[in-house]
């Protein structure tokens, strides 16, 4: 088998023979045997072998990404279970039973890529479909909120939860310090479902995946609709305890790589249940709150989920390296009929992850096989050269496009949407702090209430956050209470006394 198809490799320059070569397609007689003077002697500088095998050694890495360096990942198909094409005329979605093959990347966010699987974080959620139309990827997480909605907090954000600069240990004063700040407190709902037990998913396959973000999805006739997506696991949602958590991630710190994995291979395919819900621009504009902010979920009972397929993941990977750690997801890879929104988080998205990429692994990582878009293929004379170019560039076609040559524009032939949003004003700095009043925690509150269903829940967020916490100094304590205080005074009050008792602990275990 030679070239790029859909089982994501290039095997074009591999031998079948099985002939141990060097690197340049010279066979090696003996691979440990060193060119030496006499027996015992030093080593020559001609043994190309050796120095090649040395040489590569040292560049068998790419760099983790930042964030979410720590994932699994599997290949599977999505499957339509049900028509949507008035919301959305992607090809993915035209025909009832269509298939289109898939790759999905789990990761936690702010661990290196050596780190436990059990850590309290979200969870990525990252799935590329290999459409007719052209890659896209949904680049989700297990919440449907996040801790910020202006995205020039990100970097400092994802430090809070990375190491101390000098202690260059985990640092609950930062992480606290951050989301006690008052314009950071936006952050409050996202903080409350990572300090739940949902913030340690006892497997990848027993926890949710959503969009988070609004996108804009439009039908063939033009209409657009403001649309989230949902991907509700079948396998049913399942959370460990902090103390389970800890456990595992001294025992088994790989053990959401383990499950996965084997969970596949024993033929026993985890599958998601994909929805959306959509709302209209008029919805929109009577929301209590907006509909690009990144920290509201849309109320079920009025934008109900409506079912559109499922994910299957059914193969795994024939190579971690090749096809998971070289995966490159980003919101920018999408096709027609899907687009983002104007959240701002979005738009910033849409830079950073094709930059990463350039950056992790080089600026043809679109060449690799696994981000190659195999299915529909990929013609642009003027995307050309460049590091690692090694799909053959397009031979000796003209690098510009002109008239000369007859090309193909097929997007010229398909209805440009006339109704659109419509922006203008002046271009001004705008900070998006905190709202004013309380608008921040209405949604924090609803979630403490649904926690309250089930017993002992709310007990176990406040020993979450109070084992957390408790480690932070006094002052940046005291002012973690009165976040939780602003959801609920019996809430702050458990963390508290939980987290007094437990700094006092850690104090005099010190002497
Ligand atoms: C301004 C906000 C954000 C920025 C700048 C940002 C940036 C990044 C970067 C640079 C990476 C590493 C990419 C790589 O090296 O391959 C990444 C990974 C990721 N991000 Fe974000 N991110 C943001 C917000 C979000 C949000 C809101 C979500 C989910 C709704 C999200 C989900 C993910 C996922 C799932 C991955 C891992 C993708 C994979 O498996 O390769 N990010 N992000």
């Amino acid at each position: 088998m030679s070239g790029r198809g859909a089982d994501n490799t290039n095997t074009s320059d591999v031998r079948s023979d099985r002939i141990v070569t060097n690197s340049n397609g010279q066979p090696i007689n003996e691979p440990f045997a060193t060119q030496r003077v006499g027996q015992h002697g030093p080593l020559l500088l001609q043994d190309f072998n050796l120095l090649d095998s040395l040489a590569h050694f040292n560049r068998e890495r790419v760099p983790e990404r930042n964030p979410h360096a720590h994932g699994s990942g599997a290949f599977g198909y999505f499957e339509v279970t049900d028509d949507i094409t008035d919301v959305c005329g992607s090809a993915m979605f035209d025909t009832i039973g269509k298939r289109t093959r898939c790759l999905t990347r789990f990761s936690t966010v702010g661990g290196e890529k050596g780190s436990a699987d059990s850590a309290r974080d979200p969870r990525g959620f990252a799935t590329k479909f290999y459409t007719e139309e052209g890659n896209l990827d949904w680049v989700y997480n297990n919440t449907p909120v996040f801790f910020i909605r202006d995205p020039s907090k990100f970097p400092h954000f994802i430090h809070t939860q990375k190491r101390n600069p000098q202690t260059n240990l985990k640092d609950a004063n930062a992480a606290w310090d951050f989301w006690t700040t008052p314009e950071n407190q936006v952050a409050i709902h996202q903080v409350m479902i990572l300090f739940s037990d949902r913030g340690t998913p006892a497997t990848y396959r027993n926890m949710n995946g959503y969009s988070g973000h609004t996108y804009k999805w439009s039908n063939k006739n033009g209409d657009w609709y403001y649309v989230q997506v949902h991907l509700i696991t079948d396998q049913g949602i399942k959370n460990l305890t902090n103390e389970e958590a800890t456990k595992m991630g001294g025992e088994n710190p790989d053990h959401a790589q383990q499950d996965l994995f084997e969970n596949i291979q024993s033929g026993n395919a985890p599958s998601w249940t994909v929805h959306i819900q959509t709302m209209t621009e008029e919805q929109a504009q009577k929301l209590s709150f907006s509909v690009f902010d990144l920290t509201k979920v849309w109320p079920h009972k009025d934008f109900p989920l409506r079912r559109v397929g499922k994910l299957v993941l059914n193969e795994n990977p024939e190579n971690y390296f090749a096809q998971i750690e070289q995966a490159a997801f980003a919101p920018s890879n999408t096709v027609p009929y899907q687009e983002a929104s104007a959240d701002p988080v979005l738009q910033a998205r849409l830079f950073s992850y094709a930059d990463a990429h350039r950056y992790r692994i080089g600026p043809n990582y679109h060449q690799v096989p696994v981000n190659c878009p195999y299915a529909s293929k990929f013609f642009n004379p003027a995307i050309r050269d460049g590091p690692m170019t090694v799909n053959g560039n397009l031979g000796s076609e003209p690098n510009y496009l002109a008239t000369s040559k007859p090309y193909q524009y097929i997007q010229k032939d398909k209805p440009i949407q006339q109704h659109q949003e419509v922006w203008n004003g002046p271009a001004v700095p705008f900070h998006w702090a905190t709202s004013p009043g309380d608008g921040d925690f209405v949604q924090a509150r609803e979630l403490y209430k649904v926690l309250g269903r089930t017993p002992g829940e709310q007990q176990k967020l406040a020993h979450n956050i109070a084992v957390h916490v408790c480690s932070a100094t006094k002052e940046i304590r005291e002012r973690t209470y009165a976040l939780f205080a602003r959801v609920d005074e019996g809430l702050a009050e458990a963390i508290r006394s939980e987290s007094e008792q437990c700094a006092n602990n850690v104090a005099k275990s010190k002497f």
